[in-house]
């Protein structure tokens, strides 16, 4: 509970004057030292609760804690110099009802630092969107795939691809944008759909698995980066191997401790030098 409110880098106002201007850069990140080399390149980093399956190993998000969410973004908050940290709300901290989002999402930032809370769903959650903007928290909406509603959609594919669907995700964009979402996540639709989403509403959309028509770009950074290969969706572009790089690593440490060449004498604490010869006296 030590988190001093941020006043420099992006703020939630910013972010929003970025629609149709240069696309705004975000990733997600988890952990400080990830947060401090992303930070440089990124407009917004996102806390988010993909955490779950790509650092914890659990089948989907729906598992994901708020006590997963407060550790992980306080560390990103601590790591960010000027990129808006943004945090998921887990699956079931605010769908009950505007207060239980309220009392969630005041925990959330409190807690963390962060500069505002993400939720999924789109005309749903209007209300719940406008309870918490007026009374101090700054909300992103995610609309078109919501992976916390797995369960009920029964998978992953893209959304939009029929017309009485791709009707419904626009006025979920219309309605989260008139209860006062900064900018909303439109994930996994269709292209001509982020298109019309990101013409009909003034926040900008942060497509993921949404095309280049949208006002920015998200990925799972460990899904960019070539950490995480559990699955990948048509949408990922690997713009890095670091599963090789890891590999050759741990082979190469495994190698050398195995022949005794690691450590090496450089990397080994040695006795005090010995003491030079008595002159007669006792010491000081
Ligand atoms: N590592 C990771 N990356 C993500 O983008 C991500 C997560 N985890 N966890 C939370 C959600 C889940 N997401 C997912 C998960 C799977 C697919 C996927 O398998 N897509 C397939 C099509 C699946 C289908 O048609 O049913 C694809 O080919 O794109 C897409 C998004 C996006 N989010
Ligand atoms: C992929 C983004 C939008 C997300 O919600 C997450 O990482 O949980
Ligand atoms: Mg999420």
């Amino acid at each position: 509970m030590s988190q001093v409110a941020r006043t420099r880098g992006m703020t939630v106002a910013a972010f929003g004057r970025r629609k149709g201007g240069s696309p705004l850069v975000c990733l997600t990140a988890y952990t400080t030292p990830m947060a401090r080399l992303l930070d440089p390149h990124c407009d917004m980093l996102l806390v988010g609760d993909s955490l779950g399956m790509v650092i914890y190993g659990l089948p989907s998000t729906v598992p994901v804690t708020l006590e997963m969410m407060i550790a992980h973004g306080a560390a990103v908050v601590r790591g960010a110099a000027s990129a808006l940290v943004v945090v998921d709300m887990p699956f079931g901290s605010y769908q009950e009802s505007p207060a239980q989002a309220f009392r969630n999402a005041a925990r959330l930032m409190a807690e963390t630092g962060c500069a505002a809370v993400k939720l999924e769903g789109g005309a749903v959650m209007a209300e719940t969107i406008a309870f918490l903007v007026t009374r101090g928290v700054p909300v992103l909406a995610h609309i078109g795939l919501q992976p916390q509603s797995v369960n009920t959609y029964g998978g992953y594919g893209a959304r939009g691809k029929v017309e009485d669907e791709a009707e419904r995700i626009l006025a979920d964009a219309r309605a989260v944008a008139e209860a006062g979402a900064f900018a909303v996540v439109v994930e996994g639709v269709v292209e001509p759909l982020a298109q019309r989403i990101t013409d009909a509403v003034p926040i900008p959309t942060i497509g993921i698995g949404a095309s280049a028509a949208c006002d920015g770009q998200i990925l799972v950074s460990d899904d960019a980066f070539g950490i995480f290969a559990d699955f990948t969706p048509r949408f990922v572009k690997r713009f890095a191997d670091l599963a090789s790089v890891i590999d050759a690593a741990a082979k190469a440490y495994a190698e050398e401790v195995r022949a005794r060449r690691f450590p090496g004498k450089e990397h080994v604490y040695q006795p005090a030098a010995a003491p030079a010869a008595p002159q007669g006296g006792a010491p000081a």
